[in-house]
């Protein structure tokens, strides 16, 4: 369908549209990119569990479970990490690869940042089982099914060789009994939390294909209560809003415009003789014509039965006329049925410009008589008001 005005293409089928509601924060840490946004908010919601990591690596440095220089060495090369990941979604590096989020990126370098932590905090190590839980939550929230799945096995078995390790190593830290327990809790932790993911994702696409199918239905609405079903034209009532819309403006100072009210001649008998089905097509020719000999910014309606109305903004009444002698010189030769290719038809039209102090009856009122005296004259006339 046509679109209809520049006034109306910033509208919502029932309201204004806000282009962006909620000015951008942070562009100078995020982009101003949406996808991007999301991408690097997500990698600095993962720095949370590596900020209370490098709490516990300087605690246990403090407390002597571990030296200094380990402690440092952990923070760091987590801090590098994080930093990588960082510059490359930043930097838009990461669009080259399939998931440009870098998501599997991100969860594999906690896990094994994690794990490690795991094995040198001593008996502190119980602290870190929390954030292997938050880290394993958004990742398979953002992973797809397949990956997410993958990484939560991956990080159950990586888990089981650090805690048989840790036993191994120093069972007296790292009680066997005790290793088991958590072993357990990990163990069905872990896969409970990737089921609760994948069933939120699902929500999550049910809700994106709602929403696209209410968008869908929302235009599909806003066609139908805004056009004409037989000639796709715009409606009466839609026209009227339009008309008032151009009428204020020019009252606050604005441009002059002018309207055509259109009428078919003899059309009674094109149906009379011919048939309704007839008719239509005349109509549906008539309108045709219409969109292709009005220029882009006019705006042709179909104001009721066989009546059309063009609004012809930044044009005087005279400018308009030459727009309507066109369009007579193009619809008058033209073939108007395909089902009775032999008929021809014309019409007759009123043009007015508003005047200082005119309501939009009044004008509507000035352009009747304009039309009702084209006819008069003989029809296949056009009559300035
Ligand atoms: N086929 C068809 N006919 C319609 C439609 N809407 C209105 N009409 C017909 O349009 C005709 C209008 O006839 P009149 O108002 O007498 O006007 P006219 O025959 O065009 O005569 P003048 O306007 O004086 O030249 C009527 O027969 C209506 O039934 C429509 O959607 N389809």
């Amino acid at each position: 369908m046509q679109a209809l005005d520049p006034i109306a293409a910033t509208r919502s089928p029932f309201g204004t549209v806000k282009a962006d509601a909620s000015p951008q924060r942070f562009t100078w840490l995020l982009g101003h990119e949406r996808k991007m946004r999301t991408y690097l908010g997500r990698t600095l919601i993962n720095c949370l569990p590596y900020a209370v990591g490098t709490l516990i690596a300087y605690y246990c440095a403090l407390v002597g479970i571990m030296s200094t220089s380990l402690a440092t060495a952990l923070v760091v090369s987590r801090a590098l990490s994080l930093v990588a990941i960082y510059a490359a979604l930043r930097s838009g590096w990461s669009q080259r690869f399939r998931d440009p989020s870098l998501a599997l990126i991100q969860v594999v370098t906690a896990l094994l940042w994690t794990a490690t932590m795991y094995l040198v905090t001593g008996p502190l190590h119980t602290a870190l089982l929390p954030l292997l839980v938050l880290s394993m939550a958004s990742a398979t929230f953002n992973l797809d099914a397949s990956r997410a799945r993958l990484v939560t096995w991956f990080a159950v078995l990586l888990m089981t060789v650090v805690m048989a390790s840790a036993t191994l190593l120093d069972s007296t830290v790292y009680a066997p009994k005790v290793q088991f327990c958590l072993w357990v809790i990990m163990a069905s932790i872990l896969p409970t939390g990737l089921l609760n993911s994948m069933q939120l994702k699902r929500l999550k696409h049910r809700l994106k294909t709602q929403r696209e199918e209410l968008r869908v239905a929302l235009t599909r609405l806003h066609d139908l209560a805004t056009h004409d079903e037989l000639t796709g034209l715009a409606n009466r009532a839609h026209m009227g809003e339009m008309l008032e819309q151009y009428l204020q403006r020019h009252r606050d100072g604005g441009e002059t415009f002018s309207i055509a009210l259109i009428d078919l001649d003899f059309f009674k008998r094109v149906n009379d003789t011919h048939g309704h089905g007839v008719g239509d097509e005349v109509l549906k020719a008539f309108a045709d014509a219409m969109r292709r000999t009005v220029r882009e910014s006019d705006l042709p309606a179909r104001w009721g039965g066989e009546e059309f109305l063009v609004l012809l903004p930044q044009s005087s009444a005279d400018n308009a006329r030459c727009v309507l002698e066109r369009l007579r010189a193009h619809f008058n030769a033209q073939a108007v049925s395909p089902t009775v290719p032999s008929l021809r038809a014309t019409f007759s039209a009123g043009l007015v410009s508003p005047k200082p102090g005119e309501t939009l009856a009044m004008v509507l009122e000035r352009a009747d008589r304009a039309l009702y005296a084209a006819k008069n004259a003989g029809r296949d006339h056009c009559y300035v008001g």
